[in-house]
């Protein structure tokens, strides 16, 4: 049966992304799409705004008004109204794919809460190739040790307005989680002056912003004598768009849990 997708933020880059990936899908449909009271979007035709040609979807500004109408909502939008969003889909027991990233303490433990009540896929990244980076990041991290100085690059375009990345920061959860290190502990958000020398244990983030970079991301593993580097550059949306869409037609069928898309790539 086809599963009935709605989509939040579908004016926004990976909104306009997400309803191009979901007419190109096999087994799914686009019958839902929301956009911010206010915005000067609502009552457009969702395919037209994403550029593939009308689809009689009107984007409206009220996730309620559409609840009964769709299956699975993805949503890609900022952590206040995903977790809005969230608390909607958990009291109508519709599922939820989430993209957002940059989600504070209070909003994390909210989304932990709403998967007894309706099944979630929450990924910092959609990518095939990144959820395979971080399969060989804990394999990488384990083999070489504690002799290795380990380090996370991002790049992101100019628009982007958290950081690190959260695939930067899940890069640093499995290379924590790999050497039995406490991220919390041993992050270095970024250094300036006198910053002495590198403490051993450190984990260390860099970040950088411009352009239009979708989304560049770098371990590099350093020791005496030699360098060990995973890459992973994404040149296209679609890439995450696919995943994303991939993960809700796998999440229909679950009732209740938090999922991510390790599960759904079966990678764990
Ligand atoms: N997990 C993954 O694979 C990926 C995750 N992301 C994440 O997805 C999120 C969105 O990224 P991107 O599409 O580039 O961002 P955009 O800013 O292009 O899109 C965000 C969308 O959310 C809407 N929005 C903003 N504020 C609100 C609000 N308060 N209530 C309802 N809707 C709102 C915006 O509407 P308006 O334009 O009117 O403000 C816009 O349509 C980010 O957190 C990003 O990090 C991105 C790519 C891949
Ligand atoms: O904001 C973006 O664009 C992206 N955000 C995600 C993140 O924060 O990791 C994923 C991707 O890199 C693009």
């Amino acid at each position: 049966m086809t599963v009935r997708l709605a989509v939040t933020g579908a004016g926004g880059r990976m909104g306009k992304m997400l309803i191009e990936a979901i007419a190109a899908a096999p087994g799914v449909e686009l019958t839902a799409a929301i956009e911010r009271a206010g915005s000067s979007l609502i009552g457009a035709d969702a395919g037209e705004l994403a550029g593939i040609g009308k689809n009689g979807v009107a984007v409206v500004s009220d996730l309620h008004e559409v609840v009964e109408d769709f299956d699975v909502l993805i949503d890609f939008t900022v952590p206040a109204a995903t977790v809005e969003n969230a608390r909607i889909c958990a009291d109508a027991h519709k599922k939820i794919v989430i993209g957002t990233t940059g989600f504070n303490e209070d909003q994390k433990a909210y989304l932990l809460e709403a998967k007894d009540a309706t099944a979630m896929c929450m990924s910092a990244n959609y990518s095939s190739g990144v959820n395979l980076c971080f399969k060989l990041l804990e394999s990488a991290a384990k083999i070489l040790g504690d002799d290795y100085d380990v380090e996370v690059y991002e790049a992101h375009h100019r628009h982007k307005i958290d950081a690190p990345s959260g695939t930067a920061l899940r890069m640093g959860e499995v290379l924590a989680c790999a050497l039995g290190r406490d991220l919390g502990k041993v992050a270095v958000y970024g250094r300036e002056g006198q910053t002495g020398a590198r403490e051993r244990d450190t984990i260390g983030f860099a970040t950088v912003r411009g352009g239009d970079v979708v989304g560049d991301h770098t371990v590099m593993f350093m020791a005496d004598g030699e360098r060990v580097e995973i890459s992973h550059k994404a040149s296209s949306r679609m890439s995450f768009a696919r995943g994303a869409v991939r993960a809700a037609a796998w999440i229909k069928s679950k009732e209740v849990g938090l999922f991510d898309m390790q599960d759904v790539l079966s990678l764990r």
